[in-house]
């Protein structure tokens, strides 16, 4: 018997599957389901787990773990709510969706932990934060936590945290993916071959990422070693500080928790 049900296998789905099996989960032990079924096909085919609709996944499976996009939640909450198990427990990969919320829509005491994971999962450096709904015990996140810790690390936040998070480590990703592509850019625009600034801006961000989290320092100490009196770099900073470039993250930053606190409803 299946013992977890993955519904919904696009990129976060995908993500925790692989990461799972690199974790020397048991492809047996997993199913998966989406709406369109060469999809799961090519899932099966992919990482040897099982496929299944939805109801039949759920009812095969003691964790069941919610990855669709927000606005395709209500609809499946509803197609499952009458088959989840009464002492299932629900996981939510959702941005924005409230415990209270999926509770609310099975309509009866379930189960919940709300998860924000991100995609670095996808090379077992996610960062994941998980909150409990109100029927969770602390084995039930517990169990959360060590599943979310094949692909990387986790924490425990309260709730009301959640929307924050999604606009720092569930989206942020992609900020810095902007950041990387504007400095290749730039780079081209200096001359570089392509490949060269790709490869010069990837090893950068690696590189100063590992430096940030292997000496733990604070990054104004570390931009200032870099940052000779009257030097190359504090003519960039100057000219970054000029466009307004810290006040336009911390912008985009509120942007992202306020469009999570809309996809909760509330
Ligand atoms: N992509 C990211 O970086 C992150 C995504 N998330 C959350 O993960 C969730 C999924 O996002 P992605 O994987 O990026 O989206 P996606 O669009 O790649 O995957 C969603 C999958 O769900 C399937 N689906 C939709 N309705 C279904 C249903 N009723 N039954 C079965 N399958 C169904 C779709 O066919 C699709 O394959 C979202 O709620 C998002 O907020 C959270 C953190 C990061
Ligand atoms: O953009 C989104 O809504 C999802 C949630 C966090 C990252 N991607």
């Amino acid at each position: 018997m299946s013992r977890l049900a993955i519904l919904g296998a696009g990129v976060m789905g995908e993500t925790l599957l692989a990461g799972l099996l690199r974790a020397d989960w048991d492809a047996a032990d997993i199913v998966v389901t989406d709406r369109r079924p060469e999809r799961c096909t090519e899932l099966v085919e992919r990482y040897g787990v099982s496929a299944a609709d939805n109801a039949s996944a759920v009812g095969e499976a003691s964790t069941v773990v919610v990855v669709v996009k927000p606005q395709d939640l209500g609809d499946l909450l509803a197609e499952i709510g009458p088959v989840v198990a009464e002492d299932a427990l629900l996981v939510s990969l959702c941005a924005g969706v409230t415990t209270a919320s999926i509770e609310q829509q099975i309509g009866r005491p379930v189960a919940v932990v709300r998860v924000m994971p991100n995609t670095p999962a996808q090379v077992d450096e996610g960062m994941a934060a998980i909150s409990g709904g109100a029927h969770a015990s602390s084995e039930q996140l517990a169990h959360v936590h060590s599943l979310l810790s094949a692909t990387g690390r986790v924490v425990t936040v309260p709730e009301k945290y959640q929307d924050a998070v999604t606009a720092i480590s569930g989206s942020g990703p992609a900020y810095l993916f902007y950041v990387v592509e504007s400095m290749i850019e730039g780079g081209v625009q200096l001359g570089l071959p392509r490949d060269v600034s790709t490869e010069l801006v990837v090893q950068t961000m690696f590189g100063s990422a590992h430096l940030l989290r292997e000496t733990g320092r604070h990054p104004t100490e570390l931009r200032e070693m870099v940052t000779s009196p009257g030097g190359t770099t504090a003519a960039a900073v100057r000219t970054l500080e000029n466009h307004g470039v810290r006040a336009a993250f911390m912008a985009a930053i509120e942007s992202a928790r306020d469009r999570s606190r809309l996809l909760s409803g509330g």
